[in-house]
């Protein structure tokens, strides 16, 4: 079977609702990898691009709110992003996160134990799981640069960046 790498994200609900243990442990059962990991406040750039094939979807809006953790706030307005990597790694973490509409995810899994679907419709399901080996690149690329990533999983190239203003510690 082949080594894959993908993106989790543990979304504001789960960050609000304390479950970034519980969520990590229920991962750590397929035996994978992280190769990557951070807390990101989410732009609304990164929320479009990251969900840019359901542009045209009605629930489009709330969905870009819901991952930037408009509707939670103050601390709770950020995602953890993770990569991970191991054998069949995609369909088996899938797996664990359970269906997206946490009504139908098997109850077991962290999506059927842990969402919810709000009021306004929209599905709550604690967590992201990249879908296939292409999306999951696709997503990697946009969350993470290359040296936030300990493997060298992606080809890289260097480049001269002149005139560009870096934050350093003081
Ligand atoms: N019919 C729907 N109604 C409300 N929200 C939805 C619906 N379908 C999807 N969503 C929301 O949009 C997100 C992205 O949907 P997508 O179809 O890409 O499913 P997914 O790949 O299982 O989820 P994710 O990309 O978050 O892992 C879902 O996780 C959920 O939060």
């Amino acid at each position: 079977m082949a080594i894959e790498q993908l993106l989790i994200l543990i979304k504001p609900d789960g960050v609000k609702k304390s479950l970034t243990g519980n969520i990590l442990t229920k991962l750590s059962e397929a035996r994978m990898v992280i190769i990557g990991a951070k807390a990101v406040k989410v732009s609304k750039e990164l929320a479009e691009q990251h969900y840019y094939h359901l542009k045209d979807k009605p629930f489009f809006g709330e969905l870009v709110d819901y991952i930037q953790g408009k509707v939670y706030g103050e601390p709770w307005d950020r995602v953890l992003a993770f990569v991970y990597q191991g054998e069949d790694a995609i369909a088996r973490m899938r797996k664990i996160a359970g269906a997206t509409n946490p009504e139908e995810a098997d109850p077991i899994s962290i999506r059927g134990a842990y969402g919810r679907i709000t009021t306004k419709g929209v599905y709550e399901n604690v967590v992201h799981c990249s879908s296939d080996p292409k999306e999951a690149e696709r997503e990697i690329k946009l969350w993470f640069k290359p040296e936030e990533i300990v493997n060298k999983i992606y080809p890289t190239k260097e480049v001269t960046v002149t005139n560009k203003k870096e934050v350093v510690w003081a």
